[in-house]
């Protein structure tokens, strides 16, 4: 168990394979932890040193007062980075993770190299469904918004899994002040004319039954990146790296690989 300090603000993160590794960094969703990524590291090709990390106000990080911004988020990154030696990175970011690995790549090309936009896309939702969603969740918890949340994530079959309970407990123990301060960072950005500049190497990733960021929309940022790949991984919402993870698994790898990674 690793916690990075930077000021007030500890970060809680895990580095895992060889030293000299091609280094690869995972950032995940909104109400979600670095577990999210549990499923699919073992399916991925051995000498990776990976990076994988709680966004302030998830998991086991500090959670400051909110409203927080993207700028912000993005700073984190960018310091845990520079803290853990992780140059020259291929960046893989889910939802707000790929909103993250946007707004880094313009920054600090020579942080990330290449990215995954997994299941986001250059703007999410609009000001007003997350302000809707912030309210809800100042006056109830997350248990205001839990059902929707779910059927966003994940499909009908999946939400029969015996595994999915443990999704739900994920998200309802996310901090309320997390999870509305990240929300106000999403609702603030809009990354389509930074994105549109961006020139490297860049795979989206989407899920045919995804309501957060339906495929249409990730597609639509993977195009703003000319020479983009794209790939839509069937019978999976939101997380495909939990749905089906075998598939997840394979395209990155097939990506990693054309990176030059082992
Ligand atoms: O709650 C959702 O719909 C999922 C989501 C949107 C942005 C993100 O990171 O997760």
């Amino acid at each position: 168990m690793h916690m990075a300090h930077f000021g007030e603000l500890g970060l809680h993160y895990s580095v895992t394979g060889p030293e000299d590794g091609t280094p690869v960094v995972f950032a995940n969703s909104l109400g979600t932890d670095f577990r999210l990524w549990d499923k699919i590291l073992p399916l991925l090709p051995a000498g990776l040193r990976i990076l994988r990390f709680d966004k302030r106000g998830h998991g086991l990080s500090d959670v400051p007062q909110g409203p927080y911004s993207m700028g912000a988020l993005i700073t984190d990154t960018e310091r845990l980075m520079e803290h853990t030696g992780f140059r020259n990175s291929i960046f893989i970011g889910l939802s707000i993770g790929g909103l993250i690995a946007q707004g880094l790549a313009a920054k600090r090309l020579d942080l990330v190299r290449a990215m995954v936009l997994s299941n986001t896309g250059a703007k999410i939702g609009t000001r007003d469904m997350w302000a809707d969603r912030i309210k809800a969740v100042n006056e109830g918890g997350l248990e205001a918004v839990v059902g929707p949340t779910m059927d966003r994530w994940f499909s009908k079959p999946f939400q029969a899994d015996p595994e999915f309970p443990a999704w739900r407990n994920m998200f309802l123990r996310t901090p309320a002040m997390g999870w509305t301060g990240c929300g106000a960072a999403i609702a603030g950005t809009d990354f389509i004319s930074s994105t549109s500049g961006l020139r490297l190497p860049t795979l989206a990733i989407a899920g045919s039954e995804d309501g957060s960021t339906p495929p249409d929309l990730v597609f639509e940022t993977a195009d703003l990146v000319p020479g983009s790949e794209k790939r839509l991984i069937r019978n999976a919402g939101h997380l495909p790296c939990v749905e089906q993870p075998r598939e997840y698994a394979e395209i990155l790898t097939a990506f990693l690989r054309a990176q030059g990674a082992a």
